[in-house]
């Protein structure tokens, strides 16, 4: 079995509604995304993907479309915590994603750990992700630590 791990970045900014200090304002991060995902190499030869366990590129493909897009440059909120009246006529606000969540580090991986999984091929396991808030704040999730209760 081998790992492999891809980094991304996004800028996005957040609040944390009823926190004891500064986050509970609205506030940016430029966060770091670290993927590792593990499998065999394929080495049926012929195919593109020969020597690989996945093409980085695919890799790409699946957290852009279902993290980069969505959040590079938006405001997370909780549900409930803001009126949403404004969010249609003013561009300022054209980009809010309300997640029923408080928009930790920690319930961001508990999202993307989610969505990455669904869109692997079964070969395909997610391993780990570490998401850095600032240079000096990361939160890890392990694959190893969320084994589902049988
Ligand atoms: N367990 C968590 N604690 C905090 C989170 C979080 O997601 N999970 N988030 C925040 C804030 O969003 C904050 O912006 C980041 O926290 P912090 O590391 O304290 O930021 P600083 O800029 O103060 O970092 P320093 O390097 O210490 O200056 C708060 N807590």
């Amino acid at each position: 079995m081998i790992r492999l791990t891809k980094i991304f970045r996004f800028e996005m900014a957040h609040a944390l509604p009823g926190y004891n200090g500064l986050c509970k304002h609205i506030h940016g991060h430029s966060y770091r995304l670290e993927v590792t995902i593990s499998g065999e190499p394929d080495n049926h030869s012929g195919h593109s993907s020969e020597g690989m366990v996945f093409d980085f590129a695919d890799l790409k493909a699946i957290v852009q479309q279902e993290i980069i897009l969505p959040l590079d440059h938006a405001l997370m909120l909780k549900e409930g915590s803001m009126p949403s009246f404004a969010e249609n006529e003013n561009e300022l606000l054209g980009k809010i994603v309300w997640v029923p969540w408080q928009p930790t580090c920690e319930n961001m991986l508990l999202d993307f750990a989610g969505r990455i999984s669904n869109n692997l091929p079964e070969r395909i396991r997610l391993c780990s992700l570490k998401l850095y808030e600032t240079s000096t704040s990361y939160a890890e999730w392990h694959a190893s630590d969320n084994l589902p209760v049988t």
